[in-house]
């Protein structure tokens, strides 16, 4: 459904570029979750603005169901690590703000919303503003947003990064829950192996700067009951790694035990 076919990217600022992508081919299967990692640099969040519409190729092309995307789709939707939020909004105007833009009428709003916040337990936040909520409330009000535009493909790029370990398990838990529920194709960076094999039912690898994938390895057990706990989990992380570690040897942060 969404597929990039040999995509460089080179970004310019006067008499400097950095090639950051050289030729990616990757396919995005509908209602499959992908996780994307590899070192610090090496062009996953370029590679998830492409997907999302809101850069372009240097060279190559990127099709959604055979269309070209040249601007942000509609049925996609997009969570980055700061949330997002505005610090004048309440958590409901924030959640409300991509259907607003959508001229979606008032009482639709608050029917889906309604059941969004119910799902994400955000309910009694709804009147708070975000200084006034934790890391993980933020994340789960900007995953509220995202879901009320009901996205066919959720990208998300290290939403969970700034989280303490088990809140960050908890969103994970709620994810794995949300994308499964929906049945959104869902694309995540991470720079986490556990979160990647917990999330990712495909684990596409990146080499190094200029990005290019060094490995695709399927995860057939993920979203599995208590997959986190089983030996089968813990040996796809081994495997994970031990591919970062062939391909990927210049990053200190993927190499550290986790
Ligand atoms: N607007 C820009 N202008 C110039 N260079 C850029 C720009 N955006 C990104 N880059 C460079 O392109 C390369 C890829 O950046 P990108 O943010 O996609 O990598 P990343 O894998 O997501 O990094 P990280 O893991 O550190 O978040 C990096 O070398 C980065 O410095």
């Amino acid at each position: 459904m969404l597929s990039l076919n040999d995509v460089f990217l080179t970004y310019s600022n006067g008499n400097t570029s950095v090639q950051a992508l050289a030729g990616v081919n990757l396919k995005i299967e509908k209602g499959k979750s992908y996780a994307i990692i590899g070192p610090s640099g090496c062009g996953k969040t370029s590679l998830i603005f492409l997907m999302a519409g809101l850069i372009a190729p240097t060279q190559g092309e990127v099709f959604l169901h055979e269309m070209k995307v040249v601007k942000p789709h509609r049925g996609t939707a997009l969570i980055l690590q700061e949330y997002g939020l505005l610090p004048w909004k309440t958590v409901w105007e924030n959640a409300a703000l991509g259907l607003k833009l959508r001229k979606v009428p008032e009482q639709e709003i608050a029917d889906i919303l309604g059941q969004v916040f119910e799902e994400l337990e955000l309910t009694e936040c709804i009147d708070r503003y975000p200084n006034q909520l934790s890391g993980g409330q933020k994340q789960r009000v900007a995953l509220a947003r995202a879901l009320s535009l009901q996205p066919e493909i959720l990208l998300m790029d290290e939403p969970l990064s700034a989280l303490d370990a088990l809140t960050r398990e908890n969103l994970q838990e709620v994810i794995l829950r949300l994308i499964k529920k929906h049945r959104i194709t869902s694309v995540l960076v991470t720079h986490s192996i556990e979160e990647a094999v917990y999330l990712g039912q495909e684990i596409i690898i990146l080499s190094a700067r200029p990005g290019k994938i060094s490995a695709i390895v399927a995860n057939t057990e993920q979203g599995t009951e208590g997959y986190r706990h089983k030996m089968s989990f813990y040996a796809k992380c081994t495997e994970v790694r031990g591919l970062l570690e062939v391909h990927c040897q210049s990053d200190d942060r993927l190499l550290q035990k986790q």
